[in-house]
């Protein structure tokens, strides 16, 4: 049931060798017919006969030579390893190790042994099998023009008025000192996103009026049950009016998909933000890898509207090709540079036709503030190379806390789409899977179930509006 990403990643997270490059990974994965324990093993087996390959064997020159060619070189250009202090000494893989930080949860976790392995270097799709197909080159979409005609996202520059935006990223910068870095567990050991991050609820679900999420729903985050989020500040809460205007002006000029919610807000908009996630990166090499966004509580095809301050960052998005489309093309990769008071929305059918991601980058231009930084506190953080990011989220009544599936482990579900099997932009089904394993050291059951809207009474969604007209 995982797509080759999560496999790759859960290699990784076996091998006690430096990361080879994605290509030879992936040939790894596919000689063992995706079993993660044999590819993992392969790849260590280097190791295992008391030799490793040397870091030419990593070099983008030997990267013809391909999982052969990698293994061998370990035995060809043999360093012995006689004690584990010796692995680190090796150099790094070509590429940089910064995205995401294994931890070795062992008893020797101290031990310099545990690699920092760079997830976001394996995270590419395509199958060896692919390779006659042509790569394409990644495409910069830097005009909001651009980005309506590429992807199922728009984009909207200066949004705010020029003081909010900046009296919102300040407030955002000074309680981001407080915000955490996403722990989980990947198999067995765990592993920390390289940015910090933080989620607020609004006063209301904004559907019915008295409806407080504080209150109502018990939360969760990544299968851990958690204290309840923080209410926006008042500054997010005046920059929401804005967003939720041009959310609301965009979505009256798009078709909408069955599954989406057809229900009204409190003011009769269809679409609300009731909740926003929060990230801040600091310099370069503050990212995010691939993902799409949970589904959990938003329901099938959101929308998400996710504002941009401070410095630019690129947000990058890469299309899953789905499975009966491998063999004819491949994925390209689109790059959109996010400026300071710029909203990024992404519309229905985003999170499950693409993944997203913030990239490392080797530099950032310099933010400089239009108004100076208020903050009374006694060392607030550098503004000129932070970017805030917050991204506006509907959390659907019909998909509330109390309403979604627990496995056998107690927890809540998470809901996934099907992403390698789509028809024309559309996926067939959704899933309810275990989601305990995240921060259960890595055990999980084997709940797993089809997600039913009629049969779990969602409702009302565009289809039910659809069908019951004349
Ligand atoms: O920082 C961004 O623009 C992306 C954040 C993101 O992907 C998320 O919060 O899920
Ligand atoms: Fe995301």
């Amino acid at each position: 049931m995982e797509d080759t990403e999560t496999l790759l990643a859960l290699v990784c997270s076996l091998l006690t060798v430096p990361v080879p490059e994605p290509d030879i990974l992936l040939d790894a994965l596919l000689s063992c017919n995706g079993d993660v324990h044999a590819t993992a093993k392969l790849l260590n087996s280097g190791d295992a006969k008391g030799s490793k390959p040397v870091s030419g064997a990593f070099k983008r020159k030997d990267r013809s030579t391909g999982l052969h060619g990698w293994l061998n070189a370990g035995k060809v250009e043999t360093t012995v390893s006689d004690s584990p202090r010796k692995k680190r000494d090796l150099k790094e893989p070509s590429f940089s190790p910064v995205n995401i930080v294994i931890k070795d949860t062992s008893s020797s976790s101290s031990s310099p042994t545990t690699p920092k392995v760079d997830l976001m270097s394996v995270l590419r799709p395509p199958p060896s099998s692919t390779r006659s197909v042509p790569r394409l080159l990644p495409l910069t979409l830097s005009s909001p023009s651009m980005v309506a005609q590429h992807t199922p996202c728009t984009m909207h520059l200066s949004i705010l008025p020029p003081e909010l935006a900046c009296r919102l990223f300040y407030t955002m910068l000074d309680l981001s000192q407080s915000w955490k870095r996403n722990q989980w567990w990947l198999f067995d050991r765990v592993v920390e996103s390289p940015h910090r991050t933080s989620f607020y609820a609004r006063k209301t679900d904004g559907v019915e009026s008295n409806e407080s999420w504080q209150e109502a729903a018990q939360y969760w985050y990544n299968g851990r049950q958690t204290d309840p989020p923080e209410v926006f500040p008042d500054a997010m809460e005046e920059a929401c009016a804005y967003v939720e205007r041009i959310v609301n002006n965009e979505m009256q000029g798009r078709p909408r998909l069955p599954l989406e919610w057809a229900g009204s807000g409190t003011e009769g908009q269809t679409w609300r933000a009731n909740v926003a996630a929060s990230n801040c990166y600091e310099g370069t090499k503050e990212s995010v890898g691939f993902h799409s966004d949970q589904l959990t509580y938003l329901g099938p095809y959101p929308t998400i509207a996710s504002l941009s301050l401070g410095t630019t960052r690129i947000f990058r998005l890469r299309e899953v090709v789905p499975s009966e489309e491998i063999h004819s093309r491949k994925a390209q990769t689109l790059n959109i540079p996010l400026p300071h008071n710029s909203l990024i929305i992404m519309h229905a059918g985003t999170q499950e036709n693409f993944k997203h991601s913030i990239p490392p980058q080797p530099t950032l231009d310099l933010y400089r503030p239009l108004f100076p930084h208020p903050s009374r506190l006694e060392s607030p953080p550098e503004p000129s190379n932070c970017r805030v990011n917050i991204t506006f989220r509907f959390y659907r009544p019909d998909f509330r806390p109390q309403s979604i599936p627990r496995c056998n482990c107690g927890v809540p579900t998470i809901l996934r789409p099907d992403m390698k099997n789509r028809h024309d932009g559309k996926v067939d089904k959704y899933w309810w899977a275990c989601y305990a394993g995240a921060q259960n050291e890595g055990k999980g059951c084997s709940f797993w179930r089809v997600m039913d809207m009629e049969a779990e009474g969602r409702s009302p969604t565009i289809s039910d509006v659809q069908s019951n007209e004349p």
